[in-house]
């Protein structure tokens, strides 16, 4: 055989390398429909085939059936018999339950035809009401940001992020919440699906700037100088916030962790270690476990504007629900440890809540791993990008971190509950 010069075998190897390189950013981009991450692999790790938590195994599920749904021709005109039953099981069952039915419920939302679209209710964000087919009633979250974009600042600064109530949902469910609403990533257009069926109300704020149309809307911040508005071809993009069923009764509780928003103004909790103490002598062991639950969720998209917790009042044992999870995922690279404050202050854990961190350790069943196949069925494209799923893997190590010394502390029987 022939002997090659050494400019041909290094011309070889190149091209080899050249060819690797295209197939294995080939499989990925068909896989995931993203870029290749830099800084976070999501490669299974081959050597353990162990199932993931129940929890994780629900969620591929899910995304392989709603997958397949999304991905059929029946993509906006659903057969009308699965119409009713998703419909009915979304207005009267127990939406926030996870259950078989989920991916059809995500798929009625995805499709759902748009009956009547109103000004949003409450609170201080810019947001609509929409009415699906079958009076399903919704919040709906545009987009002010991309994926990408950086929140500096307070922890509470910047708009509600669309990308991050539909993230919240997905770990919500990871982390086996009970009580939470649907939520999907949706695009209307304005001219076809919004506008015919607007409330006069709705349109009664609507501007134009800059020869745009733009929608003040009703809201604390809702000002001519921050108007909502619409791009040149009509897309509205946005979160789909479904409304949990009329029978739950929703009580509005300050949250003893609530911040201040005043500069320099610190709330009890910010200035004195022992708070928890305080807490404790007006909420049950069980709320206050509750609300840990919550800040640990907290902790991992980064919200840090729980000011106020809802329950379902109701109920027995009323169950927080995590609503309102829009001011997330604003800076990858930034964790503001004092959400965690109920946690560390407290040092108390459900041990349901532990058992369920631990077992999304495993790299084969990592959160940012499973999010990430969630993103993979999103009919909106990513939800997040790789950095804020390796941030989200990152604050998991560092939660348990704070229940171990927790436990050194005051050993496992005083922090871990049943
Ligand atoms: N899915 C839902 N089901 C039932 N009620 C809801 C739902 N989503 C929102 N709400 C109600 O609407 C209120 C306002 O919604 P949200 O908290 O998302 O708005 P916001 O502008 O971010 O409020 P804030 O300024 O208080 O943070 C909630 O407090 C809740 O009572
Ligand atoms: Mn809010």
């Amino acid at each position: 055989m022939r002997h090659l010069t050494q400019t041909q075998t290094l011309l070889l190897v190149l091209m080899a390398y050249v060819l690797v390189t295209i197939v294995l950013h080939l499989s990925w981009t068909e896989k995931s429909g993203m870029a290749k991450p830099v800084t976070h692999s999501h490669r299974a790790n081959g050597s353990s085939q162990k199932p993931c938590h129940d929890t994780g195994e629900l969620l591929k599920k899910c995304v392989q059936e709603y997958k397949t749904i999304t991905n059929s021709s029946f993509v906006g005109r659903a057969a009308p018999h699965s119409f009713v039953s998703v419909r009915k099981w979304l207005a009267t069952q127990q939406i926030h339950k996870t259950g078989q039915k989920l991916a059809d419920g995500l798929n009625f939302l995805s499709t759902a035809a748009v009956t009547r679209v109103g000004l949003g209710q409450g609170g201080s964000q810019f947001k609509f009401t929409i009415w699906l087919d079958g009076d399903l009633k919704a919040v709906f979250k545009p987009k002010w940001y991309d994926i990408d974009h950086v929140i500096s600042g307070k922890v509470y600064d910047g708009k509600d992020r669309h990308y991050g109530e539909i993230a919240a949902f997905w770990l919500a469910l990871l982390l086996g919440f009970q009580w939470y609403p649907l939520v999907i990533g949706r695009i209307f257009n304005w001219k076809n699906e919004f506008l015919p069926v607007a409330d006069q109300a709705l349109l009664n704020t609507m501007i134009k700037k800059d020869g745009r149309q733009c929608i003040v809307g009703k809201c604390l911040y809702c000002t001519k100088d921050d108007a909502f508005c619409i791009a040149d071809d009509g897309n509205i993009e946005g979160s789909v916030i479904l409304y949990l069923p009329t029978n739950n009764k929703l009580e509005k509780l300050r949250h003893p962790w609530a911040r201040t928003y005043k500069e320099g103004v610190f709330a009890r909790w910010e200035v004195d270690p022992d708070h928890c103490k305080t807490v404790k002598t007006a909420l049950s062991e069980w709320r206050l476990l509750d609300l840990i639950d919550v800040a640990i969720f907290d902790y991992l998209i980064q919200n840090g504007d729980r000011h106020r917790y809802e329950v379902i009042s109701n109920l027995p044992h009323p169950p927080v629900v995590v609503l309102d999870n829009g001011k997330s995922f604003g800076n990858p690279d930034v964790n503001f440890e004092d959400i965690l404050a109920p946690l560390y202050q407290c040092c108390m854990i459900h041990k349901g809540m532990l058992d369920t961190l631990e077992a999304f350790t495993s790299p084969n069943c990592s959160l940012g791993k499973f999010l990430h196949q969630a993103m993979i069925a999103s009919p909106i494209g990513p939800f997040l990008t790789p950095s804020h799923l390796y941030a989200v893997d990152k604050r998991l190590q560092h939660i348990l971190e704070k229940v171990q010394q927790c436990v050194k502390k005051y050993g496992a029987s005083e922090v871990i509950f049943q």
